[in-house]
């Protein structure tokens, strides 16, 4: 049998008015994606965009592209799509999609655009395929991948903008779309597992997400009022960590949330494989809080599907608003921008060059670390993070 062969034409094929946009969405998942892609194609067909999406991330502007559809025309109604489909045009409509969870343009993660001779390959596929503009939507790989991309278009670099998207929140002077509708779901399965330890006189010591920020375990384990919050960058010394086990022992219930991150590269060296939770159920197990029958500690791992959660709609807004702001900039003549909106009142457009990595979190969080008040840990946490760069 042979194989049916794609029947839509490439975007290099299709008439083009002078501005062709294309959107390239990577990293992990975050509720959000989805809304994001409608905000940019309504905003950018409101201004004359001609809007496309990558339909791989990085990967379909190179020969390792998996889809034989490489790029797929984003418009907001269904009878633009029909007229589209007709000219065998690839496109989607997107207009009731503002809360999709999820992104239709995604694959797994490309670890090949970090080969500079790929993004060279990509940039020639971008002019080849008549694009004009470049917004790439993801957390600070896909803002790293964009910044490195640029470089392999010479001088003559695309108009181009970034949209922060991620559960994880650590670029710089932003909040990430998707990062408040993650701190909701998260804070409902840390807050159910406390009612479970409260009801079943349990220690839950719960992963949550975040390699190396922290602020997503932080705020949900506050939210829902968790024990005690171990952050992505703390290593403990004995004496605390003996403290901590005392403390959980004599404690009718707890729980305690581990960011993803903890103890990384020692895990990795030790105890290979283990997940953070259950590393410091180890830890905790040397100072003598075992797990027994009648007095469970039990670790639990991270649940993935707070990523593919629908968005909430202050996310939702925000996606407008970023859309918004980077398209105003587009039209100013400005470039290589990020649209942000941390408050109402504070949003606005930041420069490539001003945008840093903040694996860190906020300084006013650190005295709700711990419900149980243990000095050492205090003291500790004192000592160490309140003039540390981890923290804000
Ligand atoms: N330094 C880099 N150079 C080139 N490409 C990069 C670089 N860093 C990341 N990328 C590209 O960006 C993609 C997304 O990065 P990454 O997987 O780190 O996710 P992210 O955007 O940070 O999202 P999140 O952290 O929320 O999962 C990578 O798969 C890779 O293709
Ligand atoms: O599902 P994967 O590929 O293991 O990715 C997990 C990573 O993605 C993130 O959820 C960000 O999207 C991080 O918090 C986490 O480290």
């Amino acid at each position: 049998m042979t194989e049916p062969t794609n029947p839509f034409l490439r975007p290099s094929r299709v008439p083009r008015g002078e501005r062709r946009l294309l959107c390239v969405f990577d990293g992990g998942n975050a509720p959000g994606y989805s809304s994001v892609a409608v905000a940019l194609t309504e905003e950018g067909t409101r201004r004359g965009f001609e809007v496309w999406a990558a339909t791989e991330g990085f990967r379909s502007l190179t020969n390792d592209a998996t889809h034989e559809l490489r790029f797929e025309r984003m418009v907001v109604s269904r009878r633009e799509r029909y007229e589209l489909l007709a000219q065998n045009i690839p496109a989607r409509s997107m207009g009731r999609r503002v809360q999709d969870a999820g992104s239709d343009f995604r694959s797994e993660r490309y670890l090949g655009f970090h080969d500079r001779a790929t993004r060279d390959l990509a940039a020639q596929t971008f002019r080849a395929q008549g694009f004009t503009h470049l917004v790439c939507v993801g957390g600070n790989g896909t803002f790293e991948g964009c910044k490195a991309w640029l470089q392999s278009f010479g001088d003559e670099r695309p108009p181009t903008a970034f949209v922060n998207v991620s559960i994880d929140n650590d670029v710089g002077g932003d909040r990430a779309i998707g990062f408040l509708t993650g701190v909701e779901a998260g804070a409902e399965i840390a807050r159910g597992l406390y009612e479970d330890s409260y009801t079943h006189k349990r220690i839950y010591l719960l992963e949550m997400m975040g390699n190396r920020s922290g602020r997503h375990a932080l705020n949900c384990g506050v939210a829902a009022r968790a024990h005690l919050i171990v952050l992505p960058f703390f290593s403990f010394p004995d004496e605390v960590l003996r403290e901590i086990a005392e403390g959980l022992s004599k404690a009718e219930h707890a729980l305690v949330v581990v960011a993803e991150g903890y103890e990384a590269e020692r895990r990795k060296r030790d105890l290979p494989g283990v997940s953070a939770s259950a590393f410091f159920k180890v830890q905790l197990e040397q100072y003598g809080l075992r797990d027994l029958p009648d007095r469970r500690v039990i670790a639990e791992p991270f649940s993935r599907h707070i990523r593919g959660v629908r968005p909430g709609f202050a996310d939702v807004s925000a996606a407008y608003l970023k859309a918004t702001m980077l398209f105003e900039a587009f039209d100013e003549g400005r470039t290589e921008v990020m649209p942000f909106v941390l408050a109402a009142h504070d949003v606005g457009v930041r420069s490539f060059e001003t945008i840093t990595r903040e694996d860190r979190v906020e300084r006013a969080f650190l005295p709700l670390l711990d419900r149980f008040g243990m000095p050492k840990l205090r003291t500790w946490v004192r000592d160490h993070f309140t003039t540390s760069e981890q923290i804000l």
